[in-house]
C-alpha cells in the first residue's frame, strides 16, 4: 500500500493532517492522516493502492497551503546498519519508477538538522549506487520523478518520489535564501521566498522588473520595500513607522504616514500590492479585494496571521471570503502557502492569469 508523505512545519502537522484529508476525500482519495506533534511532516495511509500516486499527479500542489512537499512513499526502511545503509536502501528501491534526481532530505526539526551534515555526504554514494542499479537517470533529468530519501533517524529513512511537474523544486521544499546584509529587517526574506514559490522564475522579467510601481502597506522599516525595490520598482510605503533612510536614499521610495487600511493611490497605475499589516485576516482579505476588484493593483502579495486555534478552519475561511469578493471581477487565481519564512501565518498572492500573458518582457 503506497502512501504520500508530506513536510511541513514542524508544529502545523495537524493542519497539513486536516488539510490533506479534506482535499484528498473531495478527490476521493480516502484515507487516515497519521501525525506525531513537531514531526514536521504527516503520512497521508491511503485506502486504495493507486491513490497516493493519482493524489501526487492530480492533486495540485501549489494548491496545498501547509504542505511543503509531496512524496509517494515507496518503501520506509528502520534499524538500517549503519555501517551500510546504500545495500537495504537499493534493496528496497528495487522495481521503483526510473528517476532523474535524488534529494536526500530531513524533517525540518532539531533532529532533522543534525542529520542535514550525514545527508549532504550520502548523496553522492547513494547516486552512484542508483545509477549502478539503473534507478536513477545517468544525467539529471526534469522530466522523470525526483526520489527522495527521508530521513528520521541516522537508521530510518523513507524512500519514495515526487512528480516534477507536481512538487517543490526545492530541497526540504525549502527555497536556499541568503538574508541581504544591507535590507532593513529580516521579514524581507518573507517577500523573497514568495517571489521564488509564487511567481516562476521565466516571467520575473516581466512581473517582478524596473519600471513597475508598487506599494507597500505596514512597510515600516522597509524589509519588503527592500525587494521590491532592489527589483527596479518605485514604491509607495504606506506607514506610520520610520522607513530606513537607505532606503530613501535611493529615491525609488514615497513614504506616507497614513492609514494602510484606507490609503488609495489617486491613479491606477501599480502593479504590485504588498501588505504585511499584523490584523485580523477578515479585515486584510477585505482590505486587498477592495484594491483588486477596483484595479487599483494588478497583483498582491500579503499575510494572513493565522489564530491560535482552530488555524486550518480559519485560513480556508478567509481565503474562501477573498475568492468570493474576488468572484464580482472574475478571472483571479488565488495561491496561498505557509512559507518557510511564515510562523504563524500564510502567504497569499493573488493575480489574474490573462493580464499576465498580456505583459511583454523587458527589453
Ligand atoms: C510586521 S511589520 C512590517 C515589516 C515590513 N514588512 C518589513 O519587512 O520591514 C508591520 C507594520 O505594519 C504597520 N501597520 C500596522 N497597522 C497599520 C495601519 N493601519 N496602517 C499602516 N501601517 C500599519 C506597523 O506600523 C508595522 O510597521
Amino acid at each position: 500500500m503506497k502512501h504520500l508523505l508530506l513536510y511541513c512545519r514542524p508544529g502545523f502537522e495537524k493542519e497539513a493532517a486536516a488539510e490533506i484529508q479534506d482535499r484528498a476525500g473531495q478527490f476521493g482519495c480516502p484515507g487516515f492522516a497519521r501525525t506525531k506533534d513537531d514531526s514536521g511532516f504527516v503520512i497521508y495511509e491511503c485506502f486504495q493502492p493507486d491513490d497516493a500516486d493519482l493524489m501526487a499527479r492530480k492533486l495540485l500542489f501549489r494548491e496545498l497551503i501547509f504542505a511543503r512537499q509531496m512524496v509517494v512513499v515507496y518503501a520506509e526502511v528502520k534499524d538500517l546498519p549503519l555501517d551500510d545503509r546504500i545495500t537495504p536502501l537499493l534493496a528496497a528501491a528495487e522495481g521503483m519508477e526510473l528517476c532523474g534526481d535524488i534529494r536526500v532530505e530531513t524533517p525540518d526539526t532539531n533532529d532533522g538538522k543534525e542529520l542535514s551534515r550525514f545527508c549532504r555526504k550520502f548523496t553522492v554514494p547513494m547516486r552512484q549506487a542508483l545509477r549502478g542499479k539503473g534507478l536513477l537517470t545517468r544525467n539529471e533529468s526534469h522530466t522523470k520523478p525526483v526520489l527522495h530519501l527521508f530521513f528520521m533517524a541516522n537508521n530510518h529513512a523513507i524512500l519514495g518520489y515526487s512528480y516534477t511537474f507536481n512538487n517543490s523544486p526545492f530541497h526540504m521544499g525549502i527555497p536556499r535564501l541568503r538574508f541581504p546584509a544591507d535590507a532593513p529587517s529580516r521579514s524581507s526574506l518573507k517577500l523573497e521566498e514568495a517571489f521564488h514559490v509564487f511567481i516562476p522564475r521565466y516571467e520575473w522579467d516581466m512581473r517582478l522588473t524596473s519600471g513597475l510601481r508598487a506599494v507597500d502597506l505596514g512597510a515600516a522599516p522597509g524589509g519588503w520595500t527592500y525587494q521590491l525595490v532592489s527589483r527596479g520598482m518605485m514604491v509607495t510605503a504606506i506607514d506610520n513607522g520610520p522607513m530606513a533612510q537607505t532606503l530613501m536614499d535611493t529615491g525609488q521610495v514615497k513614504h506616507y504616514r497614513e492609514d494602510g487600511f484606507t490609503w488609495r493611490p489617486a491613479r491606477k497605475n501599480t502593479y504590485w500590492l504588498v501588505c504585511d499589516m499584523v490584523e485580523k485576516p477578515a479585515r486584510v482579505v477585505a482590505t486587498m479585494a477592495a484594491w483588486l476588484v477596483d484595479e487599483d493593483c494588478q497583483e498582491a502579495m500579503f499575510n494572513l496571521k493565522l489564530p491560535m486555534k482552530k488555524r486550518y478552519g480559519e485560513a480556508v475561511h478567509n481565503l474562501q471570503q477573498l475568492k468570493d469578493k474576488l468572484a464580482e471581477l472574475g478571472g483571479f487565481e488565488v495561491q496561498a502557502k505557509q512559507l518557510y519564512h511564515d510562523r504563524e501565518e500564510i502567504t497569499v498572492h493573488v493575480y489574474r492569469p490573462h493580464k499576465v500573458a498580456k505583459l511583454q518582457p523587458k527589453e
